[in-house]
């Protein structure tokens, strides 16, 4: 397993060592250990899965309360995941780091708290599984709109196509009048 770097240093993408063999492979996908000397000791106490259709667009989330780490991957298709640092103090706030993770790829992202979150998704279908740092609150839960000019992500959209976004990531709010850590 291999941690890499990324422009946002607390922000890492976690390698696996696959052992392929006539059966298909195996690989480790968490291991606490390695996870706690490479990214700081954290807890683990809710995992997520979801299915997406491509084009869609989940983000950009976090919670005020309840703040989430997150440790995320994709275990079917493919997805741009993006993390936006929120942390007012943080050399790298309002700074944006995406990685593709995929099916093919195994990588997985580390995205601390005071991130925000999103992946959109490149494949015809995607389902993405996470690890989580602390429990879903909804009463803090903040949508920072996907396409805010200030932080500038550069999404990989399919045919330029707009993305497919929920009610609740349509309203997003912008960087500015997003709350901060
Ligand atoms: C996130 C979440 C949602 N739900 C419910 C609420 C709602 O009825 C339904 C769908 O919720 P959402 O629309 O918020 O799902 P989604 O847009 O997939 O939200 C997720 O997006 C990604 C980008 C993240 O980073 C996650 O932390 C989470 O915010 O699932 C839970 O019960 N527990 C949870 O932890």
């Amino acid at each position: 397993m291999k941690f890499i770097e990324t422009d946002i240093p607390d922000v890492k993408i976690i390698e696996p060592t696959v052992f392929g063999d006539e059966r298909g492979f195996f690989m480790e996908t968490f291991r606490l250990s390695l996870f706690n000397e490479q990214c700081g000791e954290r807890t683990f106490v809710q995992d997520n899965h979801s299915k997406s259709t491509q084009g869609i667009l989940r983000g950009l989330h976090y919670q005020t309360e309840n703040t989430q780490g997150k440790l995320v991957r994709v275990v079917s298709g493919e997805v741009f995941d993006v993390a936006v640092d929120m942390r007012k103090d943080s050399p790298t706030f309002g700074k944006w780091v995406g990685v593709y993770l995929s099916e093919k790829n195994k990588r997985q992202l580390w995205v601390p708290e005071g991130f925000a979150h999103g992946f959109y998704v490149t494949s015809e279908s995607a389902e993405f599984v996470y690890k989580c740092t602390d429990s879903y609150n909804p009463n803090a839960e903040v949508s920072v709109k996907w396409d805010d000019p200030t932080i500038g992500i550069k999404w990989p959209l399919v045919d330029c196509q707009l993305p497919n976004l929920s009610a609740k990531d349509e309203d997003g709010l912008s960087f500015e009048a997003a709350p901060k850590f």
